[in-house]
């Protein structure tokens, strides 16, 4: 059975990556997927913006829809205090397996929880089944037609506090025009853009950051 990109990205991290190195687990994706092979990593330069912006939110309880093989886990993850947790879902099976190997490899499995399943099933048991108070920051990145409803679905279940801070992938490319409208429509968001490229490419992309205000 012939391998699939994502075991063929987690090979080559396996092979030239160093063990326990969160930033050399990182580096050597955006190696493998700029010149082999494009995978939809949020990359070096959106990642930094991510970067800048789970500093500013310095999170105990951090919540990221869409794993995908790891990358964004990890690089989050890594910047987490003593004691902070990231809570990362994934729906696809097989992803989720490699993203699991990708985070241990890394090195920041006690600081990751990787959670199987679809989010609108996972968000409404944060808080009994995985003792979540609020979510300090909420990374957005599974599907683009999913970034609305679950936004108003971590409302309705009480998950966001007066300066959670949300930050969502693809913008612009493939494009999350409903959730842009509504948070910049809504009274209960603070947005800001972000302009950057879509990883690995010379496309046009952004983020946006929803800083909620109670
Ligand atoms: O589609 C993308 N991401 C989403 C994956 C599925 O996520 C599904 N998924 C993951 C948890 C989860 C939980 N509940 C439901 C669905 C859930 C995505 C796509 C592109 C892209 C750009 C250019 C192209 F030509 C083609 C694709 C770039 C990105 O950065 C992306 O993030
Ligand atoms: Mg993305």
């Amino acid at each position: 059975m012939n391998q699939s990109k994502e075991q063929r990205i987690l090979n080559f991290v396996l092979q030239n990556a160093v063990r326990g190195d969160p930033c050399s687990v990182m580096d050597t994706i955006d190696k493998y997927c700029s010149q082999k092979e494009w995978a939809m990593n949020v990359g070096n330069e959106k990642g930094l913006i991510l970067d800048k912006t789970v500093e500013e939110a310095n999170p105990s309880v951090a919540l990221e829809l869409g794993t995908y093989c790891g990358y964004s886990a990890v690089r989050i993850s890594r910047l987490l205090k003593a004691g902070a947790r990231l809570l990362t879902v994934e729906f696809n099976p097989e992803f989720a397996a490699i993203a699991k190997q990708m985070i241990e490899f890394a090195g920041v499995q006690d600081k990751v929880k990787l959670l199987e399943g679809p989010s609108e099933e996972i968000i409404p048991q944060l808080k009994k089944k995985y003792e979540v108070d609020t979510l300090d920051f909420v990374f957005l990145d599974h599907w683009k037609d999913r970034y609305t409803p679950d936004t108003i679905l971590l409302q309705e279940c009480n998950l966001l506090r007066k300066g959670s801070i949300l930050l969502a992938d693809n913008i612009i490319f493939p494009g999350a025009p409903d959730f842009l409208n509504y948070v910049r429509k809504s009274p209960h968001f603070k947005c800001t853009n972000y302009p950057s490229h879509l990883e690995y490419m010379q496309v046009e992309d952004a983020m946006e950051k929803a800083v909620f205000l109670g």
